[in-house]
């Protein structure tokens, strides 16, 4: 299979750039060839969907943009299986872990269909002001134009429509620059939405890599917005590049989990290894971080190591597989090295530790500090680590003392002690008795801190993606 950009509803046969390719990280078996694009090309996308949004989307109703994201989330479900199957290949990805992201892109498209028809205004209180008698004032939401949607490879899917449903919903034209390790799924995205009805050049693909094409995407003036999800190095390069326009940065996270001890220790092991090895911790808000109260520390630790070693860890196409590859091989070996640099620095490898190609066992680190790479940074990797507490003050402050701010999860029995830790953890999302892992596609969703800026869930996504325009009368006197 061969992809190419497609802009305007044609497909790039040609490309300046070297050819690059995609392989299944399990077994380096060729996926796809890409056909990448340069600067050039960006600049012909991005003036595309400037001239498209003032003759085709500004045009458009809002109920046959709805009937659009329907029909696409229906076409979806058609075919979940041939799209499981390619982020199995492409990301890895577990294949049961696979068809699950479908099942969350077909909600995102439907959530955002029933959206279109519910963008209002509001009608304000003019006579509020002194003077403002006999003035009528009005809100609305208009599209904003043209939005520049940047995606990563570990939900290659549903973090694309995350940006790509909400920004149709609310109007506007889309440049699409997916990962370039993931970019089958979004070149068939594409393809289903035109089979949709989504007319040409209201969703731009450009295929390519960041520095030749994010890079001059983001630095376009004609684009009014950047919506990036990412690693923090990137995001902050966006944000300095972006100029004028608006920016939503969804970045990593070392997430913590608190397990106090009136938790329910039989739901709490297994959500967290859910939590803390599900595609092989390749996940934004995966459990990195799991404090415990001392009076239960050892009970769970014996429990958590038991269940984590019984996971299937092998090839990411046989259904009774949990844990599949890393993204690439250079990434494993990158999170391998952090378990070996903790562990010169005196941390206790529990379970797992070792490394074959881009296989890395699910590994449990003990007798960790704040200063090692694997509590510090985001690890982005199926490693874990369980730290003793005494106090929930204690438990909070260590929680909190991290650059980033994502999701956290807090298990207790006790209310008072779930929302009182719920309202001094720096998260942008918090989850009491549930995993700092777990996700709905319709509440906000987006962090503090380093961990990014602005909000996503269909809703919260689709506010930033439209402008409000005020509008008022002086009505004439009489
Ligand atoms: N907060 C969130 O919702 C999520 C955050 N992430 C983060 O994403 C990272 C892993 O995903 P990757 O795909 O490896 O991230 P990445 O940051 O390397 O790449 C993400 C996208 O940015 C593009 N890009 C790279 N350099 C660029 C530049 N200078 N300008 C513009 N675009 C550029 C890439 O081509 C890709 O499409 C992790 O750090 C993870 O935490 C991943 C998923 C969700
Ligand atoms: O949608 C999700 O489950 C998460 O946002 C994926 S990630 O952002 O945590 O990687």
């Amino acid at each position: 299979m061969r992809i190419g950009s497609i802009i305007d509803g044609i497909e790039r046969t040609k490309s300046n750039q070297p050819a690059m390719y995609v392989k299944n990280p399990y077994n380096e078996e060729y996926v796809a060839e890409l056909l990448p694009a340069d600067e050039q090309d960006v600049k012909e996308a991005v003036q595309n969907s400037k001239d498209t949004f003032h003759t085709v989307m500004k045009q458009m109703p809002a109920h046959e943009r709805a009937d659009i994201l329907r029909r696409a989330a229906d076409l979806l479900e058609e075919r979940s299986e041939s799209f499981a199957e390619v982020i199995m290949l492409e990301a890895g990805k577990p294949i049961r872990y696979s068809r699950a992201e479908i099942d969350r892109s077909i909600q995102v498209l439907r959530f955002a269909s029933e959206m279109t028809k519910h963008i209002t205004g509001e009608v304000l209180p003019m006579d509020a002001a002194v003077g403002g008698s006999g003035r009528k004032g009005f809100v609305k939401r208009e599209p904003i134009g043209v939005v520049g949607a940047i995606t990563p490879f570990n939900f290659p899917l549903n973090l694309s429509l995350h940006k790509i449903a909400p920004a149709l919903a609310a109007g506007n034209t889309i440049i699409y620059k997916p990962a370039e390790k993931t970019p089958v799924s979004a070149y068939k995205l594409v393809q289903l939405l035109q089979e949709a009805g989504l007319p040409n050049g209201v969703l731009n693909l450009i295929i390519g890599t960041g520095q030749e094409t994010g890079v001059p995407l983001t630095r376009d003036d004609r684009v009014q917005k950047i919506t990036f999800t990412g690693s923090l190095p990137v995001g902050r390069s966006i944000q300095q590049e972006a100029g004028f326009k608006k920016v939503t940065l969804e970045l990593g996270s070392n997430s913590p989990n608190l397990i106090f001890e009136d938790a329910d220790l039989d739901h709490v092991v297994g959500a967290l290894v859910k939590g803390a090895f599900a595609f092989s911790g390749q996940v934004c808000i995966s459990a990195q971080r799991i404090y415990v109260q001392r009076t239960i520390y050892e009970m769970f630790l014996d429990r958590y190591v038991q269940e984590t070693e019984s996971l299937n860890v092998g090839n990411p196409a046989e259904e009774t597989t949990d844990i599949g590859p890393m993204i690439n091989e250079k990434e494993a070996k990158r999170a391998h090295q952090w378990i070996e640099d903790a562990a010169a620095k005196g941390a206790i490898v529990q379970t797992g530790g070792s490394r074959n190609k881009t296989m890395l066992k699910p590994t449990i680190m003990t007798n960790v500090t704040s200063n090692m790479k694997v509590t510090a940074e985001e690890v982005f990797a199926p490693i874990v680590s369980v730290i003793p507490f005494e106090t929930e003050a204690e438990a909070v402050a260590m929680a909190n003392d991290s650059i980033y701010g994502l999701q956290a999860g807090v298990f207790t029995k006790d209310i008072n002690r779930a929302f009182r830790t719920a309202d001094q953890l720096e998260t942008g999302g918090v989850w009491i008795n549930d995993i700092s892992t777990y996700r709905q596609d319709n509440h906000p969703y987006g962090g503090v801190k380093q961990s990014g800026i602005g909000k996503e869930g269909v809703k919260y996504a689709l506010e930033d993606m439209t402008e409000l325009k005020f509008i008022g009368i002086r009505l004439e006197e009489e």
